[in-house]
């Protein structure tokens, strides 16, 4: 697992988009999976603003939805759908057929996540997953004591992410208690995984990710277990790392062509 620590979000944000502009280079169709949430804003600013100016050609990309709510209405403005067009496939100029995401309106859910499993294994695997992460270290809605294992399935949230997503909704009652989400297993079936996180209400789960033990407790420990996992943050996010000199000392040493 790799650590950059950086200055700030925005810092965070360009770093990814070289990234994502490297793979795009390399693959002009990959597939993308994005996570939605406040924390990867920078990341799609800084590719859109790419996108615009010429410098990076995201017109073969394909996006794919990390996860969903169960029961919102179609096209409500907060399903995970809607966010990732509006955030995502538009700014970027793609067309909704460059876009895949489970059904949450489907009547046999878990025939829509085993449909969405298949599907993203159809469409040849996500090449770069962008994650973020709960104040409760849950990726994707994978809540604490997910199997590392799992597949996308239904999920029950927690209170504490319901309270924290409340802030999308006019009132918690509207914040759904049950989510489809891409399994641990699923997410680390993607060829790189990417988690940004910032702000020092992350340090906690941050530390625990990167220097505590493999646990589904702390579902973003899963990373460890990943060939390619890069874990950006910024100083607040860092705050709680016990290796933060080292993770700055190897990051600038780094030869440049490498990437992250
Ligand atoms: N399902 C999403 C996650 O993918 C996201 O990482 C998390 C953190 O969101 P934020 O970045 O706004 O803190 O929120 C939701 O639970």
């Amino acid at each position: 697992m790799e650590v950059v620590i950086v200055k700030d979000a925005k810092a965070g944000g360009e770093l990814i988009a070289d990234g994502i502009a490297g793979l795009l280079r390399r693959k002009p169709d990959a597939l993308l999976g994005v996570a939605t949430g406040s924390t990867p804003l920078p990341i799609y600013d800084a590719l859109t603003a790419r996108v615009r100016d010429g410098s990076v050609d995201a017109s073969r990309a394909r996006i794919a939805q990390l996860d969903e709510y169960v029961g919102l209405p179609a096209g409500h403005p907060e399903s995970y759908r809607s966010t990732v067009l509006r955030q995502v496939v538009e700014p970027l100029g793609l067309s909704a057929d460059q876009f895949m995401g489970p059904d949450g309106s489907a009547e046999d859910v878990q025939a829509a996540c085993e449909a969405y499993d298949k599907a993203l294994a159809e469409a040849g695997g996500v090449d770069l997953q962008i994650l973020g992460i709960g104040t409760d270290g849950h990726i994707g809605f994978n809540e604490p004591c997910s199997s590392l294992a799992s597949r996308t399935r239904i999920k029950t949230l927690t209170e504490q992410t319901r309270v924290d997503n409340a802030r999308f909704f006019d009132d918690i009652e509207q914040v759904p208690h049950h989510v489809i989400t891409q399994g641990i297993g699923t997410i680390l079936e993607a060829r790189h995984l990417v988690l940004l996180a910032t702000g020092e209400g992350k340090a906690e789960a941050v530390a625990q990710t990167v220097e505590g033990p493999v646990a589904a407790l702390v579902p973003a420990s899963a990373l460890q277990l990943h060939p390619h996992a890069t874990v950006v943050v910024d100083e607040a996010a860092a705050s709680k790392l016990k290796l933060a000199d080292y993770f700055r000392h190897t990051f600038a040493n780094k030869p440049a062509w490498q990437g992250i």
